[in-house]
């Protein structure tokens, strides 16, 4: 599953700084950050209306639409999903409760 966010991460850095005319990523990310993260912001939205107003497709096309928006966001600040997926492995086996009581301290 990992394979195509990663196949996704490498076409999004591609399209950095690249022609605006022709592609998405680099017309947005042209915008600059505050609007990847708008973006990103109204399709996490989008994706709660979706989970709370509409059919199972609405939902899988609206949280597609959020992840995508999140590689964009994390390659604009040129973090990369590898840290992210890193994390999300330090944290397997961990109790969620365990986590969260851990950042309160
Ligand atoms: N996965 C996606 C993907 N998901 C969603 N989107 C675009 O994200 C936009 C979000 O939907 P909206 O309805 O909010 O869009 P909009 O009205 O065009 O957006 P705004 O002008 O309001 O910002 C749409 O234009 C979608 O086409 C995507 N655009 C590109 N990709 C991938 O990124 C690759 C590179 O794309 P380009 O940069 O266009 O070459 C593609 O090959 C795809 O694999």
């Amino acid at each position: 599953m990992a394979k195509i966010l990663t196949r996704l991460e490498t076409t999004i850095h591609a399209r950095k700084g690249g022609d605006a005319g022709s592609s998405y990523v680099a017309k947005l990310m042209g915008k600059g950050r505050e609007k990847v993260a708008q973006k990103f912001g109204e399709e996490a939205v989008e994706t709660i209306v979706a989970a709370l107003t509409e059919d199972d497709a609405a939902l899988v096309g609206e949280a597609a639409d959020t992840l995508f928006h999140l590689l964009v966001l994390l390659a604009e600040r040129d973090v990369r999903l590898a840290d992210v997926l890193a994390e999300l492995d330090r944290r397997e086996g961990v109790s969620g409760l365990d986590e969260k009581a851990a950042r309160k301290s």
